[in-house]
């Protein structure tokens, strides 16, 4: 394992240290954009001290992030120490005796890292995530992340924790420094369900689309959280509080989608059987008949959705083609937002929206910027 690269092109600041957490399909491609890095002024900027999984931990004064991927890639054993990987040692691994910013990614699904956040903002520590369920759960996590930055002087970089680092968060935050207000907001926030409702047509079945989604990394670890609605329910949540609409999670009315061929057949989802398909058959017949009606007029079917007059709601909408949520090509998200500046005419941001690589980009998009400010 390599320790140091040996570039530092700023000697005035020293790289801020780093701990990766989690190493699935975002981890993974987070190591290959810091590989790519490698002996170039962002490379230097970002030491890599902690890469971990539920597994096991590797941890150096500098890990080289290609060697870390190559240990995942190619088979070889994941000689990580499994007691590294217990998360009350992470501040550990990025002390350090220089005033050096310290820095944990979060690129995991984890609840129990998530349950971490507050306790290491306080610490001074920054946060970088793209999990939502630290700021697109309870009220009272939310609050307590925004308390325990503030007490600790650290930022908490969610850039991709809606849209996978599309600028929407950075964007709503400008209008409202600007002193614009909000409105209501409006959008296609899922990049998985985006991708099934752009290429379904009602021959393939939906459940090898899932699967497909799944496979390509758009999904939720469990896809059941995107056909749910619970993954957007947590970025519209994310949107909507940074909007200043302090809602809480029960006040998101969501549409499942499994709910909805519940509702088709009498069924409750909740009495399904652990070894159910993903899908089952009365949401493929229900979607059949929802895309093969939308078709039939030109209309397509969108998984949306909005905030407005306080509350918000997501569901599957049939849409016009003219619409201006309607279009939109594989993994697009697409946000409208309605505002004192935009009152008539949106501001409409779309871009990619799922997907490893643009997640990590907006990660490492964080954590750039907090290592290139200067520490206190
Ligand atoms: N895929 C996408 O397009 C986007 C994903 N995201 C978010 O990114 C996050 C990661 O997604 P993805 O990479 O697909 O998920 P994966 O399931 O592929 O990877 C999750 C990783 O987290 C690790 N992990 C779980 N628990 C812990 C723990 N306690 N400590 C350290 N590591 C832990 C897992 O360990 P192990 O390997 O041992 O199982 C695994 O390496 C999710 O929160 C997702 O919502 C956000 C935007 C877009
Ligand atoms: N599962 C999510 C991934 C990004 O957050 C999605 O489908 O958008």
């Amino acid at each position: 394992m390599q320790h140091d690269q040996g570039v530092n092109p700023t000697p005035s600041k020293p790289s801020a240290r780093v701990a990766l957490l989690g190493t699935g399909n975002v981890g993974k491609a987070v190591l290959d954009r810091l590989a790519a890095w490698t002996g170039t002024p962002r490379g230097a900027s970002l030491a890599l001290v902690h890469a971990g999984n539920s597994r096991g931990a590797l941890r150096a004064g500098r890990l080289c992030p290609a060697d870390v991927r190559r240990r995942l890639l190619d088979g070889s054993p994941w000689h990580a120490d499994p007691v590294l990987a217990n998360l009350s040692g992470v501040a550990d691994a990025l002390a350090g005796n220089d005033p050096a910013h310290r820095i944990i990614i979060d690129a995991t699904a984890s609840s129990e890292v998530a349950d971490n956040h507050p306790r290491w903002l306080a610490q001074g520590i920054h946060v970088v995530t793209a999990c939502k369920l630290g700021l697109g759960t309870t009220l009272e996590r939310w609050q307590a992340i925004h308390d325990a930055a503030a007490h600790g002087n650290a930022r908490y970089g969610d850039s991709a924790t809606v849209g996978a680092g599309l600028p929407l968060l950075r964007n709503i935050r400008d209008l409202q420094a600007g002193g614009d207000t909000i409105h209501a907001i409006a959008g296609v926030l899922s990049g998985s369900l985006a991708w099934l409702f752009n290429h379904y047509d009602g021959k393939k079945p939906f459940s090898e689309m899932v699967d497909e989604a799944r496979q390509a990394g758009y999904t939720e670890p469990d896809p059941r959280e995107d056909l749910t609605g619970d993954d957007v329910r947590r970025k519209i949540l994310i949107l909507a509080r940074a909007a200043g609409v302090p809602l809480a999670s029960d006040e998101v009315e969501v549409e499942s989608l499994l709910d909805l061929a519940g509702r088709e057949t009498g069924q409750d989802r909740h009495g399904a059987r652990r070894d159910d398909s993903v899908v089952p058959p009365p949401l493929e017949a229900l979607l059949q008949r929802r895309h093969r009606d939308a078709a039939a007029r030109g209309a397509q079917l969108r998984y949306i959705a909005r905030l407005q007059n306080g509350g918000a709601t997501v569901r599957l909408e049939t849409l016009d083609a003219t619409h201006p949520l309607a279009s939109g090509a594989g993994t697009d998200n697409k946000l409208a937002i309605w505002s004192d500046r935009y009152r008539d005419q949106p501001l409409v941001i779309q871009g990619p929206g799922a997907g490893a690589e643009v997640t990590a980009a907006g990660l490492l998009d964080d954590a750039l910027r907090i290592a290139r400010s200067t520490p206190d």
